[in-house]
C-alpha cells in the first residue's frame, strides 16, 4: 500500500531522515517511535505530500506519491497532525463537515444528505457528537483532539496519519481511541501511521514499530522484537526495562528512577527482625522485590514486611486472606505492605541463617512443621487433598539484581536443598512409609533488593545458587531437628 524506499529529508543543509525504507501494507498499524528531535514528525510529514524528498522515493497504491492531486490524495489519507489547531472559530460540526471537502465536486455544491450521514457517523464513532454545536475553542483540549479525529474519520480515508493521538487524552479516552484504530483496520483494512511517544501504545496497538534515532532506522519489527531494553536504553539514554505485558503477550516497558540511598548499610543489616509466638515478622525500610506462593502476596511483588504468622493447628477458615488481613489490621500493621505465610510450627524452632561471603550477602528463615510431610513421587496414593496447617516455610533474602529467571531458578534450587534435608532427616510420609520430599502446604519467598550485584542465574551450582542450597538445607535440618526435639522423636 505505502512503500517507502531510501528516503532523504531534511531542512536546508541538515539531513533529518536519512535513508530510510520500509512499506506499509494494507490494513496495517504502524508506529513510528523515538526520541524528541529523531525526525519521526518529518516523516510523517513526507508521507502527507508536505514535506519535500531529497532522496529516495514514496509510492501508495503503487503510485509516485508525487503524482497525486492533493484533492485526490485527501480522498483516500486523512492526517491528525501533532498540533490541534485552536485558530477554529467554527463549531464542532463544521469542523467535521470540512472532512467531506475532497469529496465536493464544486464550491457551490452543499452536502449531501450521504455526507450529512458520514459526519454524524463520525462524531458518535469519536464520542462528540454531545457538544456538535459548540464552538471548537470552547472544548478541552482532549475534546477538541477527538474533534480533529473525527474530521479525519468524516474523509473516509483508507490511510491514516496521526501525529501523538493520545497527547491531550486521558488514559480512558487513550485506550478508546486506539482501541477503535485496531477496530477500524480489522474491520475497515484501514492502513494506519501513528508516530507515538507511549512506547507501551505502541507495544500494545502496533503490528510493527520503527524505531528512530537521528533520523536512522534503529529497529523496525514486530513490537516484541523492537521493544528491547538495550535497543531502548541506547536511544532514550534513560534507565528502562522491557518485560512481560501481565495479561497480553506484548513488551511492558517501565522506566527506573534514580535511587537516593541515605545509609551505607547493607539491605540486610537494616532488616529489623521481631520474633515472638505470634509471629516471626521482619521488616525493611526499602521494598524487596519477591516471587513466593505466600497467602499474601503471592507471584512477583514488592514488600518492606514479611510475616510467617503463627496459627493453631486446626486453623480452618473460609477466606484466609481475608482472615489474614484483619489479624494484620488488628495488629497496625499494613497488609498492602505484607508478604504473609502461616504456619502451625512453633516459631521458636524456627531457624535464621546468614552469609555475608564477599558479594554474597543473604538470610535464610525457615519454620518446619513435618505432620503433613508428602513424598511427591507417592503424592497420587494419598486420599483426597486435605489443607493442613503443619508445614515448612522458606524465606530466601538475596542483596543483588536477579532476572525473574533467575528468581525461578533460585525457587528450585530451594526445592532441591529442602527435599534433601527432607531425606538426610528421614522424615517420613505417613500415609506411604517412604521418605518425604516436602509438606502438603509448604510456601516459599525468594527476595532480592534488586540493586547491587546481578545475578544471572541461580541454579544449585551457581555462585549465589550454591550459598542458597547450603543455607537452605542447613536451616531446614536445623530447624527439622528443633521440631523433633520439642516432639521427644
Ligand atoms: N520547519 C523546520 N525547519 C528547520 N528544522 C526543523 C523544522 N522542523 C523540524 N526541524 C528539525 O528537524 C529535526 C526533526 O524534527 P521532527 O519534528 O521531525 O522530530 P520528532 O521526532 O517528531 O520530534 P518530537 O518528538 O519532539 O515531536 C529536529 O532537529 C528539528 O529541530
Amino acid at each position: 500500500m505505502i512503500t517507502i524506499d531510501n528516503l532523504t529529508l531534511g531542512y536546508g543543509e541538515k539531513k533529518v531522515i536519512e535513508s530510510v525504507s520500509f512499506a506499509v501494507e494494507k490494513g496495517e498499524i504502524f508506529g513510528i517511535v523515538g526520541p524528541n528531535g529523531s525526525g519521526k514528525t518529518t516523516l510523517l510529514k513526507a508521507i502527507s505530500g508536505g514535506q519535500d524528498v531529497r532522496e529516495g522515493f514514496i509510492e501508495i497504491n503503487q503510485r509516485s506519491l508525487a503524482s497525486y492531486h492533493s484533492k485526490e490524495l485527501a480522498q483516500i489519507m486523512a492526517v491528525l497532525p501533532q498540533q490541534s489547531e485552536t485558530a477554529f472559530t467554527y463549531a464542532v460540526w463544521d469542523v467535521v463537515a470540512l472532512g467531506r471537502y475532497p469529496y465536493q465536486k464544486g464550491w457551490l455544491q452543499g452536502l449531501t444528505a450521504e455526507d450529512k450521514d458520514i459526519i454524524h457517523k463520525a462524531l458518535i464513532q469519536t464520542g462528540t457528537e454531545p457538544f456538535k454545536d459548540k464552538p471548537l475553542q470552547a472544548l478541552s483540549g482532549g475534546e477538541r483532539q477527538r474533534v480533529l479525529l473525527a474530521r479525519a474519520l468524516a474523509q473516509e480515508p483508507e490511510i491514516l496519519l496521526l501525529d501523538e493521538p493520545t497527547n491531550h487524552l486521558d488514559v480512558s479516552y487513550q485506550m478508546s481511541l486506539m482501541n477503535s484504530l485496531k477496530q477500524w483496520s480489522r474491520d475497515r483494512n484501514l492502513t494506519v501511521i501513528a508516530v507515538l511517544h507511549d512506547l507501551n501504545m505502541a507495544s500494545l496497538y502496533c503490528d510493527r514499530v520503527l524505531l528512530l534515532d537521528e533520523g536512522q532506522t534503529i529497529a523496525l519489527n514486530e513490537p516484541r522484537h523492537v521493544m528491547k531494553t538495550d535497543h531502548l536504553t541506547h536511544v532514550y539514554k534513560t534507565p528502562l526495562e522491557c518485560g512481560e505485558h501481565p495479561s497480553v503477550p506484548s513488551p511492558l516497558i517501565t522506566f527506573v528512577p534514580e535511587q537516593n540511598h541515605e545509609t551505607n548499610l547493607s539491605p540486610i543489616d537494616q532488616l529489623t527482625i521481631d520474633r515472638n509466638e505470634k509471629w516471626i515478622k521482619v521488616t525493611s525500610p526499602t521494598r524487596w522485590k519477591a516471587l513466593s506462593s505466600a497467602v499474601l502476596g503471592a507471584g512477583f511483588s514488592w514488600h518492606n514486611t514479611f510475616v510467617n504468622r503463627h496459627v493453631h493447628k486446626d486453623y480452618q477458615c473460609d477466606d484466609v486472606g481475608e482472615e489474614f488481613k484483619h489479624f494484620l489490621e488488628a495488629h497496625h500493621v499494613s497488609a498492602t505492605d505484607v508478604l504473609g505465610m502461616m504456619t502451625a510450627a512453633m516459631l521458636e524452632d524456627g531457624t535464621i541463617l546468614r552469609s555475608n561471603e564477599k558479594d554474597m550477602n543473604l538470610l535464610v528463615m525457615v519454620t518446619a512443621g513435618t505432620s503433613n510431610a508428602v513424598d511427591a513421587a507417592r503424592a497420587h496414593e494419598h486420599p483426597a487433598f486435605v489443607q493442613q496447617i503443619g508445614t515448612i516455610n522458606t524465606w530466601v533474602f538475596i542483596e543483588g539484581k536477579l532476572p525473574e529467571s533467575a528468581y525461578v531458578q533460585a525457587l528450585m534450587t530451594v526445592t532441591e536443598a529442602k527435599a534433601k534435608a527432607m531425606h538426610d532427616e528421614e522424615i517420613m510420609d505417613a500415609s506411604t512409609q517412604t521418605i518425604a520430599t516436602g509438606t502438603s502446604t509448604d510456601s516459599v519467598m525468594i527476595a532480592a533488593t534488586q540493586e547491587g550485584t546481578k545475578f544471572p542465574y541461580a541454579g544449585t551450582i551457581t555462585p549465589i545458587g550454591k550459598v542458597v542450597a547450603k543455607l537452605v538445607y542447613d536451616a531446614t535440618r536445623e530447624a527439622i531437628v528443633r521440631n523433633k526435639r520439642r516432639r521427644g522423636v
